[in-house]
């Protein structure tokens, strides 16, 4: 029986979330865009099933739009609790979609409170008096402030929250969890209001925190936030054993700028992995023979050493994205990202069946192209990251990692094979 169901705003959130449930034992399904009834089969055997849509940056309306078509698919399989997914960074703007998407799914579901809970210890994100950590520093002096797409320059989580929601927006700081599950179920109680509804922004720096919320919380058809607050459901074995693992060439497609992205490129390539970086001049004069260029020179590696890793990205350092898109041309961003789709189409026309993928837009991207619906999910890499394994619609069948840009170590691109067994 389906209990949990997931609605992820991009797909490397949506097996993040997935992760954690396998973790916690539930058999975990992502399906990639709303699922329709004829796909109902595939979730028979699921305890969670997690809809990963591309809506992060969309604008609310269609975001609400996509995430209600998700929830009217999970409510059809008959799931009892919601968890909107968003990121860990809490990735918006003032006319963000979470407040947006967060209000809608209370009023189709019937509920006038919802935690806000974007802490993930395991990943350095904690929230303290509603204000959003990255490591030891507030989110708003992470590099997250000089995000392209969504610049987080403030960390307090009832001020980002506020502009973006018509509800009310309340904080619980961390002394009355700390005082327990029911202290904490009390001060929701008290903040619930009739005809009032209130989004509840809750501390927690640790993993014991986010147990007491989700055990205060256990009774409520919808909460948000990262993926963190799954790792609150009580301890289990893993429930990922099942997974298939698939032989064929190895290849990783990094279209993240991030700065763990950038660091583990750097890594991966100083440890002597195969790579090449794309040249936005070439895609932009030719990104048919600049991908065919590259399809010869992967292929050519793998028949020398088929079981090594091709490594193919985007940036290198901070300067590559910072250059100016001359006027009239296409901008880098989306050369990039029909560049990797197209090497994903041809290199596993070529023989790839193993992919780490980096960074959230670019895994929507290889993904699409690659036709895969769904995904099972498999062992982690790294908190916030695990193996899936999907089959696409020509039957071809893959074990693919979407790593969120800022998640896993700096060695994830050269030793996350090892988990694959
Ligand atoms: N040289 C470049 N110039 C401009 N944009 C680029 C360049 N290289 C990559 N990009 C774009 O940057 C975006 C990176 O977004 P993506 O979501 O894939 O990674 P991320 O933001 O690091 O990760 P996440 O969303 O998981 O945190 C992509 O749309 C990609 O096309
Ligand atoms: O929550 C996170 O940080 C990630 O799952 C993510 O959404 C980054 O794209």
């Amino acid at each position: 029986m389906v209990t949990w169901g997931g609605i992820a705003d991009d797909f490397t959130g949506a097996t993040d979330l997935a992760g954690n449930w396998v973790a916690r034992g539930l058999r975990t399904v992502v399906t990639l865009g709303v699922p329709d009834a004829a796909d109902r089969a595939a979730f028979a055997a699921a305890d969670a099933v997690v809809v990963a849509l591309k809506s992060r940056t969309a604008p609310a309306g269609t975001a609400v739009g996509e995430s209600l078509a998700a929830l009217e698919a999970l409510r059809g399989l008959g799931v009892e609790h919601v968890y909107q997914k968003y990121c860990s960074t809490f990735d918006s703007t003032a006319t963000g979609n979470i407040g947006p998407v967060a209000d809608a799914l209370m009023a189709a579901l019937g509920t006038e409170l919802a935690v806000v809970v974007p802490s993930f210890p395991a990943t350095g994100r904690t929230v303290y008096r509603g204000h959003l950590f990255v490591g030891d520093r507030l989110l708003s002096d992470s590099s997250m402030r000089h995000h392209p797409l969504t610049p987080m320059t403030r960390s307090d989580l009832p001020g980002l929250l506020g502009p973006q929601t018509a509800h009310r927006v309340a904080a619980i700081p961390l002394p009355v969890l700390r005082a327990g599950a029911d202290r904490l179920r009390d001060e929701l109680d008290r903040l619930r209001r009739p005809n009032d509804p209130v989004l509840v922004v809750v501390d927690a720096v640790d993993e014991e925190d986010l147990a007491v919320i989700a055990r205060a919380t256990a009774a409520h058809p919808l909460v948000t936030g990262g993926s963190g607050l799954a790792l609150g459901l009580p301890p289990a074995a893993p429930a990922h054993e099942a997974m298939p693992v698939e032989q064929g060439h190895p290849l990783i497609l990094a279209g993240s700028a991030s700065t763990a992205t950038r660091a583990q490129i750097a890594h991966a390539r100083q440890a002597g992995t195969p790579a090449r970086k794309l040249d936005i001049d070439d895609l932009r004069a030719d990104l048919g023979a600049a991908v065919a260029r590259l399809v010869d020179e992967v292929t050519a590696h793998w028949v020398e050493a088929t079981d090594a890793p091709f490594l193919i990205h985007a940036v290198e350092n901070a300067e590559d994205i910072r250059r100016e898109t001359p006027q009239g041309a296409r901008p880098a961003g989306e050369l990039v990202e029909e560049a990797l789709a197209e090497c994903a189409r041809r290199l596993t026309a070529a023989g790839a069946r193993r992919l780490i993928v980096a960074g959230g837009e670019t895994s929507g991207s290889v993904v699409q192209a690659l036709g895969v619906r769904r995904l099972e999910l498999g062992p982690p890499l790294a908190p916030g990251v695990s193996w899936a394994h999907g089959v696409a619609g020509d039957g071809r069948a893959y074990n693919l990692a979407l790593k969120s840009g800022n998640f896993g170590a700096t060695d994830i691109l050269t030793e996350g094979w090892r988990a694959l067994g």
